[in-house]
């Protein structure tokens, strides 16, 4: 009988978008929504923007599994940023130079540029209506009129992608203009969002540099967003507005993005980091297996 142990985990980040990482390939673990909700909570829990589990492959074309949920205790399929603290985890263990990571979202190649460093294929972006996906059909998802109340400023069309999960971009002429904190959580459950969404406000500067603030479905303002980066890269670029090959600056600093001619995949690149170690009582995460 298993008996329910404490959990180590390992606190990262990936430009201050903050993640707790329970390694469950040893030792498996079941969550539930509450248990990430109490496991988020940066008052009474550990803290952390979203929570990360690293489990065995679930096929041989991948080097480890990654399950994600955000602090609202929803789990999702994408998170660009903790796939490169999860990459680098993976690199350091194996000593491989590419390591592959299964999610639901796909099979992620990623490697190491440089010390603290980690690039990560994203596949290729989508952009059909029920693809991002919408609660009704869009014919052209590049520029969307979304009507929403008075709480919403006018913003004009916004751009739709889907990189393994949903964002909703509008583009602004500074991002700073705008009170994101406010509104972001009315466009996150706009009812034209069957899943609700990520709303980013995104300045091109040039067609090499965008600058980004996001609001994130599940876990609310964050100081990075891995995937809204690589969203906005490729809807600038299928807008006419930017290169493809872009750097985009979050609060918490900046990511260098690449949608590849040669196959449309979008490749990430950006740091991560090391914050500590510790370990969750057994009784917050009971693991799988564990008699009642
Ligand atoms: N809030 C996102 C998941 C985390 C994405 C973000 N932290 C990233 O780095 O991509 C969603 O619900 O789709």
């Amino acid at each position: 009988m298993n008996k329910a142990r404490p959990i180590p985990f390992r606190k990262m980040n990936g430009l201050g978008n903050d993640f707790v990482v329970l390694d469950a390939r040893a030792h498996p673990v079941a969550l539930d929504s509450a248990a990430v909700r109490a496991i988020a909570d940066r008052e009474t829990g550990v803290g952390c923007d979203q929570l990360i589990v690293v489990a065995p492959p679930t096929s041989g074309d991948m080097d480890a599994f990654m399950a994600i949920w955000n602090n609202d205790g929803s789990e999702v399929d994408a998170c660009g940023n903790a796939t490169r603290c999860v990459a680098d985890l993976l690199i350091s263990e194996t000593g491989k130079p590419e390591v592959v990571i299964g999610t639901n979202a796909g099979l992620l190649r990623c490697t190491r540029p440089g010390e603290g460093l980690a690039t990560v294929d994203m596949g290729t972006p989508r952009f059909r209506w029920d693809e991002i996906p919408l609660a009704r059909p869009v014919e052209d998802t590049r520029a969307v009129v979304l009507d929403t109340g008075p709480e919403v400023p006018e913003l004009g069309p916004a751009s739709l992608v889907n990189v393994g999960n949903p964002h909703c971009i509008f583009w602004v002429g500074d991002v700073a203009a705008y009170d994101l904190a406010r509104f972001g959580p009315v466009l996150e459950h706009h009812p034209i969002f069957p899943e609700r969404a990520n709303i980013s406000l995104a300045h091109v500067a040039d067609e090499g540099h965008i600058v980004l603030s996001v609001w994130e479905r599940g876990a609310g303002l964050t100081r990075a967003c891995g995937t809204a980066a690589c969203a906005v890269a490729v809807a600038a670029a299928r807008n006419g507005l930017a290169g493809r090959k872009v750097r985009v600056t979050l609060p918490g600093g900046d990511l260098s993005l690449d949608w590849r001619e040669s196959d449309g995949h979008i490749l990430m690149t950006g740091p991560l980091s090391y914050d500590y170690e510790g370990t969750l009582p057994a009784s917050t995460v009971e693991p799988a297996g564990t008699d009642a």
